[in-house]
């Protein structure tokens, strides 16, 4: 199957210091991969990359044929954590922002996303907890019709209960040749809706592997993961 994203030899630095180093890493179409790592692995600068926010690098990063940031962004749903608005900024007018910048922004599959989330129109950024924050950042997320939904850490301040329903309903709106590249510490939580699991360690792609052959080794997700980082650092 081709690929949907290629990344070849990918190499950032920033203030002289290396980040990342040689990633090589390639997504089919259709899958939902893990993106696990110990904090300050780099994972949330690798999702900066694709998504063509990070500039700068060595190497390349092809997604569906494209190369240049500008080409790759209209493929890719990435919501940086709502930076640039101010504090006083109602959910709706965020919604009206990017109705007018994303031409794939589907109203109807917001208004669902939105009421499910429980999130009211008129509240202001600074009225949202950090779950509700988060549930809205998800919900601006999915109401792309992108090929790749990048999701960094989506979860951490979601209670169980809601992230629970939030990670089986991904499955449902996501489109089946979509690929959701999603960065968490939860790892057993989410491993139930996992294709493929990639660990970065040491600035480079540890391994990237299918959860069904972790789980033919009988091994869980977060078993898996903790062994090899114990392994790397005997
Ligand atoms: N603006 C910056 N300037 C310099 N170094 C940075 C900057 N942002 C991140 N780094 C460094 O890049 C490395 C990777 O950070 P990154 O945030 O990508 O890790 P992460 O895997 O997402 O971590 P976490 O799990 O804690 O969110 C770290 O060593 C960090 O110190």
């Amino acid at each position: 199957m081709d690929n949907l994203l290629e990344i070849k030899d990918l190499t950032y630095k920033k203030n002289q210091k290396i980040i990342l180093d040689k990633i090589n890493l390639e997504l089919q179409p259709g899958k939902i991969v893990a993106l696990l790592g110990e904090n300050g692995a780099g994972k949330t600068t690798l999702m900066r990359i694709i998504a063509g926010m990070a500039k700068n690098y060595q190497g390349s990063v092809t997604l569906l044929n494209e190369t240049k940031e500008a080409m790759r962004k209209a493929h890719l749903s990435f919501t940086d954590g709502l930076t640039g608005f101010g504090d006083s900024t109602k959910i709706q007018d965020i919604v009206h922002f990017y109705q007018v910048i994303y031409t794939d922004f589907d109203d109807e599959q917001f208004d669902q996303l939105r009421s499910f989330m429980k999130l009211d129109l008129n509240m202001r950024l600074s009225h949202l907890s950090k779950g509700m924050r988060e549930k809205l950042i998800i919900a601006l997320t999915f109401s792309r019709k992108a090929d790749l939904y990048l999701l960094d850490e989506p979860f951490s301040g979601i209670d169980a209960m809601a992230r629970k329903k939030i990670i089986n309903s991904i499955i449902l709106w996501k489109a089946d040749q979509a690929t959701i590249l999603i960065s968490d510490h939860f790892v057993n939580e989410i491993a139930t809706m996992l294709d493929e699991v990639v660990v970065i360690k040491d600035k480079t792609v540890l391994t990237h592997q299918s959860t069904e052959a972790i789980r033919t080794n009988n091994l869980s997700i977060e078993e898996y993961y903790e062994g090899l980082y114990l392994k790397e650092d005997e």
